[in-house]
């Protein structure tokens, strides 16, 4: 753990970067860093590695000071990824990659494969190895920078900006890539951003720094949204605060509807046994064809053309409440559509239904919050999928 104590950081023309800051950065997880420009972010984040050092106050490793240990063995525990990755430009991928292990004295073979083994981690084509930085896209470039930090398995990752010079799609995708890698590898990973739609997705803790290095709260994800310390920190979130905030809640307990599901050779009489405005078919594996009103059914003679679609299902489970309320909201029918990991219906749910389980959701949250417990982390922000 890496535990930041009453740390000010004043450069030498006056300016206070850094205010008393204390965090405790827990291991194995993804600590984030956010706020508006000039709050320190950088500063604090360089003071881990000791390229900034502190005015006052102690930063200790595993219990520590880095103060008293020397810089080269600190710097080695700890990778570093900045913006636009940095890159050796006379170098190709594999020797970029490969930097640290050569200086570390490993032999040229052994750092190249090495190199090979981290380029399919981070997901960059092998075939790339003997290119130069300038013949890759700006995305790629960033991978190469991940690999080479990873390069002699620190313990530590520091990322400074590192996905803020590249578009959103590549963004999400680097984004999906560090959480996965965060995953497998459990790197204690300590991330600067100024976005915190970013934050809210990557950090297993964030902290909201404001304007004079001084911290504004600090607190898992799902916390922040609900209970945002001050207006600052409000503001910071931004619009859809609420909304947000469903990526965090679990569909595990969802009530799913299953007497208005059939099957393709449905009976007359249990179609129209279903009191129902619309009725979801599926063939006959149990998959979603789409829904239609009873009324326009023939047992015996059900069109899948005629259907109106289906949408987009969710798993339930795996899937945040958000993905579920959006689901619902784009149904034809107003109602989503629950499959398992094989996509065959589980069941059906309704945007009232849903809506239900957020208020019973948001009260639970109030409770545990009164309780003195962390605010529940269903998963991971991302609009994607949620871990139950
Ligand atoms: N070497 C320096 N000398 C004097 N002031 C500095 C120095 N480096 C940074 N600062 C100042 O310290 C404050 C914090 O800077 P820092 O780069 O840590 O902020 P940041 O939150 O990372 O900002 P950004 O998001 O814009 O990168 C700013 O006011 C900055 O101008």
């Amino acid at each position: 753990m890496i535990r930041i104590e009453s740390v000010t950081k004043r450069y030498p023309d006056g300016t206070v970067a850094v205010d008393r800051l204390s965090l405790e950065i827990p291991d194995r997880s993804i600590t984030v860093l956010v706020g508006p420009s000039g709050c320190g972010k950088t500063t604090t984040l360089r003071m881990i590695n000791r390229m900034v050092e502190p005015t006052e106050g102690t930063i200790l490793l595993d219990g520590a000071d880095i103060q008293r240990q020397p810089v080269t063995t600190l710097r080695r525990s700890m990778g570093y990824v900045i913006q636009n990755a940095g890159l050796f430009q006379h170098r190709t991928v594999v020797d970029n990659i490969a930097t640290v292990p050569r200086m570390l004295g490993w032999g040229k073979q052994r750092a190249r494969e090495r190199a090979a083994e981290l380029m399919e981690r981070v997901g960059l084509d092998t075939a790339m190895a003997k290119r130069y930085p300038y013949q890759l896209s700006g995305g790629q470039q960033q991978r190469v920078g991940v690999a080479r930090a990873l390069a002699a398995d620190p313990p530590v990752l520091l990322m400074d900006e590192p996905f803020s010079a590249v578009d959103p799609v590549v963004r999400k995708g680097l984004q999906d890539e560090l959480l996965r890698i965060q995953e497998e590898l459990g790197k204690t990973i300590v991330f600067v951003t100024h976005d915190i739609d970013e934050a809210v997705k990557l950090g297993t803790m964030v902290a909201v720094l404001r304007e004079g290095g001084r911290l504004a709260q600090y607190a898992p994800p799902a916390e922040l949204l609900s209970d945002p310390a001050d207006a600052f920190v409000e503001d910071f979130l931004g619009a859809d605060r609420g909304i947000r905030r469903l990526s965090f809640l679990t569909t595990t307990a969802l009530e799913l509807a299953t007497d208005t599901v059939i099957p393709p050779d449905a009976t007359a009489e249990r179609i129209g046994a279903a009191d129902a405005a619309h009725l979801l078919v599926t063939d006959g594996e149990g998959r979603p064809l789409g829904w239609s009103e009873p009324r326009r059914l023939t047992a015996g003679d059900i069109r899948p053309d005629q259907l109106l679609p289906y949408g987009r299902p969710f798993v339930p489970g795996v899937d945040s409440l958000r993905v579920a309320l959006d689901c619902a909201v784009l149904s034809p029918t107003g109602w989503a559509v629950a499959v398992d990991d094989t996509g065959r219906v589980r069941g059906v749910v309704s945007q009232q239904t849903i809506g239900d389980a957020i208020r019973t959701a948001h009260q639970d949250g109030r409770t545990a919050h009164q309780d003195g417990r962390t605010a529940h982390r269903g998963g991971r922000a991302g609009d994607e999928k949620v871990a139950g």
